[in-house]
Order: structure tokens, then C-alpha cells, then sequence
């Protein structure tokens, strides 16, 4: 169990976050969504430690990172950061090997190396295992680094915005991806996303952000409001529901 207890996170004097409780549990799917600048980066970051917690506490199976250290807390997640602008003149398998960086000796394993490609085959990426990464497009790299951060086998799994250049068929395989490994494999998977469809699609709890602050949390068919969403946004919109009853967003254009 992760279990955010009362935190604020800050950065310098500017508050980006406060007062968030929940619990997030293993096996489960969280998304995170919200507007532009409403912390959700902030509390990835805070949740790896790279940014400090002004006030509260973060538990992982009752540890802090203070109890742990930086190093051995960090071992627990694989996180994806937004914006993944790598210059890296390293081949498209090399990089996904890294995920193996703290276990890694001093010489790779067969085992290294049939983990990374099966990890790129899983995600029908196994042609560019010979590529230069800086080669590659964006969404390509994006399919890579999540490729990297499968072998990492977590346990608490950190995605920012992991589709925002992907098409609509790779956005749909590394969401099915995700969402099965996690039952798999027991992880807490947080995901932040701008579309609410694929949230709702995929969340087993959806994780509502605004201003820094916790505005809802629970299944998308509960959170998903059109009042919620309207002044989330400022925009109008509809709320359909499909035969399994999941919600679907549409926006409505304003008369102009
Ligand atoms: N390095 C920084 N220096 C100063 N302010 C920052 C920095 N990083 C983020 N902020 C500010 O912190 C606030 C929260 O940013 P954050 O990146 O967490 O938002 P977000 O919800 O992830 O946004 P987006 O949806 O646009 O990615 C914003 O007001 C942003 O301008």
C-alpha cells in the first residue's frame, strides 16, 4: 500500500501541491488527470524524491525515503518522466537494457539481453533494437523508454503523460500493456494523462487534480461528472455512456 498522508510539495517558496491524502494499492491502475499546472509532474516528482516534501508523509508498505535512503527507495519505482528529449547516441536495445542499471554487472547476461528484447517485442518494437535512439521519432522513443521501464520490473510503476506522441494504435497497446502488467505483476501504476477517455478507459481509480489540491478520487463512472469536468476545464461538455457503461467525454463548441 502507498499512502500519501497529509503532503505538501514545494518548490522554493511556490506551494505546487497540499494536503493530499489517499491510498493507492497494488494490482491497481491510478490516473491522475487535471488541468495544465496543476502539480501533477510535482507529485510524481515528490513520490520518486526528487522534489521535497514541505509538510507530510509518503508511505510505501509503512517505509518513508527517509527510512530507506534515496537510493534504496528510488529501486522500488520505474518512472517515466515527461518530455524524454534524449540526444543518446546509444542503439535502441542498449537504452532499454538500462532499465537493468542497478543490477547490471560488470558484463551483460544473456538473461539481460533476451529480458530487453522480449520487452521490445512485447511492444512490437524488436526492428528497431539496432537503431540509434537519436534516430528514432517521437513516438518511437516513446514506445522504447516504457519498453525500459518494464525491465525494471518495479513496484510501484511512474508514468508522466507516457502516449502524448503516440498514435492511436500505440497509445491503446502500451495502455492494454500497462493495464494487464499491473494485475500481473501486482504494481501500483500512477499515470498521468490529458485524455479523459483513455482515463476512463483504463483507471481503476481516477485521481483528480486541481490547483494542487485532491478534488476527486475513485472509479472514472463515479468522478467523471459533467459538472466536475466543466469547471475543471472551463469547457463544455457531454457525458455519454457506453454499453459497459463506462463514461465517454465529448467537448461541445462554444457559439462563437
Ligand atoms: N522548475 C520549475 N520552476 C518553477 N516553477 C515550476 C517548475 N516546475 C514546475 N513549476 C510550476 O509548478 C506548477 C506545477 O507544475 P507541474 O509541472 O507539476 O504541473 P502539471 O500539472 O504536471 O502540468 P502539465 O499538465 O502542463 O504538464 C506550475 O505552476 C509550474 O509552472
Amino acid at each position: 500500500m502507498l499512502e500519501f498522508s497529509h503532503v505538501a510539495v514545494a518548490l522554493g517558496k511556490q506551494l505546487l501541491s497540499r494536503d493530499l491524502c489517499m491510498q493507492l494499492s497494488p494490482g491497481r491502475l491510478h490516473v491522475i488527470i487535471g488541468p495544465n499546472g496543476t502539480g501533477k509532474t510535482s507529485l510524481l516528482r515528490a513520490l520518486f524524491g526528487e522534489l521535497p516534501l514541505q509538510e507530510g508523509t509518503i508511505r510505501f508498505n509503512g517505509h518513508t525515503l527517509a527510512d530507506l535512503g534515496a537510493n534504496r527507495w528510488r529501486q522500488q519505482f520505474g518512472y517515466m518522466p515527461q518530455n524524454n528529449q534524449l540526444e543518446l547516441e546509444l542503439s535502441v536495445l542498449e537504452v532499454v537494457v538500462l532499465g537493468r542499471l542497478q543490477s547490471l554487472k560488470l558484463r551483460l547476461s544473456d538473461d539481460d539481453l533476451r529480458a530487453a528484447m522480449t520487452a521490445l517485442q512485447s511492444l512490437g518494437m524488436a526492428h528497431l533494437a539496432d537503431r540509434p535512439m537519436s534516430t528514432l521519432s517521437g513516438g518511437q522513443r516513446q514506445m522504447v523508454l516504457f519498453a525500459q521501464v518494464l525491465l525494471r520490473e518495479p513496484q510501484i510503476m511512474l508514468l508522466d503523460e507516457p502516449v502524448s506522441a503516440l498514435d492511436l494504435q500505440h497509445q491503446m497497446q502500451l495502455m492494454e500493456h500497462l493495464h494487464h502488467q499491473t494485475r500481473q505483476r501486482n504494481w501500483i501504476s500512477l499515470v498521468v494523462l490529458h485524455d479523459l477517455n483513455l482515463a476512463a478507459q483504463f483507471a481503476d481509480e481516477l485521481i483528480v487534480l486541481a490547483d494542487g489540491r485532491l478534488q476527486a478520487m475513485g472509479p472514472p463512472s463515479e468522478v467523471l461528472t459533467e459538472a466536475l469536468i466543466s469547471q475543471l476545464y472551463q469547457v463544455p461538455v457531454q457525458i455519454h455512456h457506453d454499453a459497459a457503461g463506462l463514461p465517454y467525454i465529448r467537448t461541445l463548441r462554444r457559439a462563437s
